[in-house]
């Protein structure tokens, strides 16, 4: 990491998941001063608390989707990383409500309490599912989204700059298919194949991190910044965890697309292209900044559009079975679970 965090008091909010956690290894090594983690949960934050018994680590219990608990926790606080959200595709779907409240209003009570309390950045934490919205979950985030950049268009970045990151699905993370799959070998029921043809952005907890931390150090005001992520189809995801497990001919059964799903996700869409900056490993989307000129808006549109096109998780470099196998192994539930189910000599 190029820059120092020496006497920085850091504040994640959603800190007790699985980002908060992965986040908080590479800053427990830092010489940061303090790091305050906001979320709505005593028993994680309980859990945390014995797990790291570290004294740089404070906890906050409270809820983004109340301001006056967010406030007194961003007194003296340098940085934030906002992950706190309602993340979960179906339940959104059932809920709309629910993720409006705690994704969009929710994020604009973080935004608004770090201004006032003169924090100097704050990354947020989006998804793909932002990207060309269909369900709840991800239209919450495309909102999200736009308050981020609206909110950072009229704040002064010498005081507080703000910038967003979406990344696609995080292997293994709470709910997620993997982790039911493996679930399904150990109690032997079978595979439940949604599609085999969909495909999923891949990528594991550490370049999730990667990416946020990249965009905490480059990110100018109202930036969003993307990673290039490999992606594989869900047949391939299946036969490589069923191959990992020793068991390449386990039963799958087709179930049918899910409420809210897509048959592939979009990273980076065709529109923001137009303000895209290809980085090498991460896109960088400069937030548009042109003011609420209505004579602007109807008659000057931007003509400096470059030639990079959409980036979706079938246009991207796909993953074959071995492939997958490998990057299967990066995730610390899979090389665990490979272990306890005694297959040793695969991690
Ligand atoms: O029983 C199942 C469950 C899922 N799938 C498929 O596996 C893929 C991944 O499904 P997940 O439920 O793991 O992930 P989602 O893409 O639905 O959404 C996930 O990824 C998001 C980020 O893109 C958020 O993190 C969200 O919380 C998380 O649920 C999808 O194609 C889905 O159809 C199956 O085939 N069978």
């Amino acid at each position: 990491m190029s820059y120092s965090f020496k006497d920085c008091v850091l504040m994640i909010t959603g800190g007790t998941g699985s980002f908060g956690n992965a986040v908080l290894e590479r800053f427990l090594t830092t010489d940061v001063k303090e790091i305050r983690i906001f979320s709505r949960d005593e028993k994680k934050q309980d859990d945390m608390r014995h797990l790291y018994n570290n004294p740089k680590l404070k906890f906050y219990i409270g809820d983004v989707r109340d301001i006056s608990t967010l406030r007194p926790v961003m007194q003296g606080v340098d940085y934030i990383f906002h992950a706190a959200a309602l993340k979960q595709v179906p339940s959104c779907e059932f809920f709309p409500l629910e993720a409006v409240k705690t994704n969009v209003i929710g994020t604009d009570n973080v935004l608004t309490a770090a201004i006032d309390a003169g924090v100097k950045r704050v990354v947020c934490l989006s998804t793909d599912k932002a990207a060309y919205p269909i369900n709840a979950m991800g239209t919450s985030k495309a909102m999200m989204e736009k308050i981020i950049i609206a909110k950072a268009r009229n704040v002064d970045p010498e005081k507080t700059r703000i910038c967003c990151t979406r990344y696609g699905n995080v292997m293994c993370s709470r709910g997620s298919v993997i982790p039911l799959f493996i679930d399904k070998i150990k109690h032997g029921l079978p595979l439940t194949v949604t599609d085999g043809a969909m495909t999923r952005f891949i990528m594991n907890l550490n370049e999730a991190v990667d990416l946020v931390l990249y965009a905490f150090e480059n990110g100018s005001q109202g930036d969003l910044f993307v990673q290039k992520a490999d992606a594989c189809t869900i047949e391939v995801l299946t036969q490589a965890i069923k191959e990992l497990f020793g068991v390449p001919d386990y039963p799958t059964q087709t179930i049918g697309i899910r409420h809210g799903e897509k048959m592939y996700e979009t990273l980076l869409t065709n529109e923001e292209c137009a303000r895209a900056v290809d980085c090498g490993m991460f896109y960088r989307v400069i937030a548009d900044n042109r003011d609420l000129n209505y004579e602007k808006y109807l008659s000057l549109g931007n003509k400096d559009r470059n030639t990079l096109t959409e980036f979706n998780s079938n246009n991207t470099r796909l993953l074959d079975v071995e492939q997958t196998k490998k990057k299967l192994l990066t995730s610390k539930l899979v090389t665990d679970e490979l272990e306890a189910w005694g297959m040793h000599e695969v991690s």
